[in-house]
This record gives structure tokens, sequence and C-alpha cells, in this order.
């Protein structure tokens, strides 16, 4: 381990004349500490690849203890501290999906912060090709999902419903379906919600509030900020049945979304005026 953290300290020292240049020149700066902080996602990665594989010899979703241990070295470098409510609501026996708000890449942060044991999450095909990332997630039981076809997502996803109860997993999605950096929820997707009913498992609600004081691609803002963060009481789907699944999502929409609001502490106005536009 120590020749790990001796590549670790060298790739950090590689990275520490980027960061200086981002004092001189926004764009630039945003950019470069955002290529940086994926290339140290890849460099964590490939350092946990070989953990993962003495661990466990192969895919497990036990390796995600691993990838949680290396990922949580990625807010000390860029500063960002948690704030987290309602951790206890994890504390459920058995399966359960977790679905939260997916603000950016930075994201990955905030998931390190506060994930359960056994938990894996669904992810895009295309993750799986980020080189180191894409191994270690798929060493540590990450499932990946073709969102352009939706036949092929709904039969993988009803494939897991029947693992997560095999094998005690909690299972992560994003219902969002992508990343959404616009200081409120999209609509939500509706896999998470089938997923649940089919395996008749609770859905633990996660919000992270808006990264709008320290991150804003738009205005390329990345600084170090402090994340607020609420594990919501658990939402039942027992004799819930698939044509529940709608009302389900909009259950789980409505609590999230005021949730996150006041998180982020939005006035009620500003609420009243998105809502008033859609
Ligand atoms: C050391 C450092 C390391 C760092 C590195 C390691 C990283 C280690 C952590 C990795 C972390 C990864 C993080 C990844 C983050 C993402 O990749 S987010 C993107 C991928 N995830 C998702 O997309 C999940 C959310 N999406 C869904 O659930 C979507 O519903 C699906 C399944 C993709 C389908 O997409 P869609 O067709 O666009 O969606 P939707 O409108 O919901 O469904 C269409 C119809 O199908 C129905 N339907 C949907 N799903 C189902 C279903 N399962 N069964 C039956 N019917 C269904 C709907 O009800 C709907 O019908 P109607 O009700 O309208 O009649
Ligand atoms: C073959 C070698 C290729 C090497 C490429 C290296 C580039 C790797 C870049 C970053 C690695 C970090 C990956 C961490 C996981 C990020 C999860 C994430 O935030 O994914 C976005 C996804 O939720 C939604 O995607 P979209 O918003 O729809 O888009």
């Amino acid at each position: 381990m120590d020749g790990c953290w001796l590549l670790l300290l060298g790739a950090l020292l590689l990275l520490l004349p980027p960061l200086l240049l981002m004092e001189a020149f926004g764009a630039l700066r945003f950019r470069l500490k955002i290529i940086s902080y994926c290339a140290l996602c890849v460099l964590l990665s490939a350092l946990a690849v070989p953990v993962c594989l003495l661990k466990s010899g192969g895919r497990s979703a036990d390796n995600m203890s691993v990838v949680r241990a290396f990922g949580r070295v990625m807010k000390y470098v860029y500063g960002m501290r948690f704030e987290v409510k309602g951790l206890e609501n994890f504390n459920i026996e058995g399966p359960c999906v977790v679905i939260s708000n997916h603000q950016s890449v930075l994201d990955m942060m905030g998931l390190f912060e506060i994930l359960p044991d056994r938990c894996v999450q669904i992810a895009k095909k295309e993750l799986l090709y980020a080189g180191p990332a894409g191994i270690v997630a798929y060493l540590a039981g990450v499932v990946y999902i073709n969102r352009k076809r939706t036949s092929d997502a709904k039969s993988i996803m009803a494939e897991v419903a029947q693992t997560m109860l095999k094998e005690n997993l909690k299972v992560w999605v994003y219902p969002e379906g992508t990343r959404n950096n616009n200081g409120d929820l999209l609509p939500f997707k509706k896999g998470a919600f089938h997923l649940a009913i089919q395996a008749q498992v609770p859905i633990i609600p996660v919000v992270y509030a808006s990264y709008h004081t320290f991150y804003n691609q738009s205005r390329n803002l990345f600084r170090t900020g402090k994340i607020k963060v609420e594990v919501l009481p658990r939402v039942e789907t027992k004799d819930l049945m698939e044509e529940n699944a709608s009302e389900l999502t909009e259950k789980c929409y409505t609590m999230m979304r005021e949730t996150f609001f006041q998180l982020s502490n939005k006035a009620d106005e500003t609420r009243g005026s998105v809502l008033a536009a859609q």
C-alpha cells in the first residue's frame, strides 16, 4: 500500500501546477479543475482495482467498500464538507432502492460520503469505457444500462430486482437519468420505482442541496463548499403493483423537490415562480 500512496502523492504533485494556473484564468481554471477531478477519479480507481481483485477475486458488491474508501480521498482534495441528516434511515434490514438527485460529476464525493454497505449503482453503459473508473465500478457491482434502449434497460432492471433480493443488495438509482445543475429537479424516470415495486422493497430518498454557491458550470465556478444532505424516511412499496409506479414516482418526486428547496435555502417565491413556469 506504501507504493500506492507514493503514486497518489506523485500524481497530486503533478496536479499542482495546473491548479495554480487556475488562479489566473476563469474558464481555463474551471476546465482544469474538472479535468483534474476526473483524473483523480481515474487514478484512485486504478489504485482500487488491484485491492478489489485481492479482496474478492472478481466482481462483488463487497468491493464497493474499497471503492468508497478510495473515493473519500476526493473530498479532502477539493475541500468539500458535508452536513448529513437522517443517516439512521439507512438502518433497515434487507434490500432497498436508494434514489437521489444528480447535479454533476462532483456527486461522486457525496455518494461516497454516505454510501451504505453492499449498495451498487445503476449507471449509463458509457461509463464502462471510462478506463480504470469503469473497470473498478464493474468490479464493485455497478449495473450498466443502455438508456437509449428502454426495453433492454427494463429487462436488466428486472434481473436486478431478483439479484438484489438474492444477494441482499441496496441499489442506488439517479431517477433524473442524467446530470442536472439547473437549480431544480428534472422530472423522474420510472425505472427505480418499477424496480422497487418488482422487488417489493422500500425506497430511501436522498437529497443533496443545490451546489449553486460553489459550483456552476455556466459561470465557471468550482470552489470549496459545504453540501447539505438529507436521507429521508423510507417509502414503502409493499402491495403496490406495476400500475402504481407513476403515482409512486410522483410521490417521491414531490417529497424530494420540497426537501431540495428547503436544503438549498430557496425562498418560497423562487419555488413559486419555478412551479408557475412549468
Ligand atoms: C475511487 C473513485 C472511483 C470513482 C469511479 C467509480 C464509480 C463507482 C460509482 C459509480 C457511480 C455511477 C453513477 C452513474 C450515474 C449515471 O449513470 S445516471 C444515468 C443512468 N441511470 C439511469 O438512467 C437511471 C434512471 N433511468 C431510468 O430508470 C429509466 O426509467 C430507464 C430504465 C433508463 C428507461 O428510460 P426511459 O425509457 O427514458 O424512461 P421512462 O420514461 O421512465 O420509461 C418509459 C416507459 O417504460 C416504463 N418503465 C421504465 N422502467 C421500467 C421497468 N423497469 N419495468 C417496467 N416498465 C418500466 C415506464 O413506466 C414508462 O412507461 P409509461 O408509464 O410512460 O407507460
Ligand atoms: C478507454 C480509456 C478512456 C479514459 C477516459 C477517462 C475519462 C474518465 C472521466 C471521468 C471518470 C470519472 C467517472 C466517475 C463517475 C461519474 C459518474 C457521472 O457523473 O456520470 C454521469 C452520468 O451519471 C450521467 O451522464 P450524463 O449527464 O447523461 O452525460
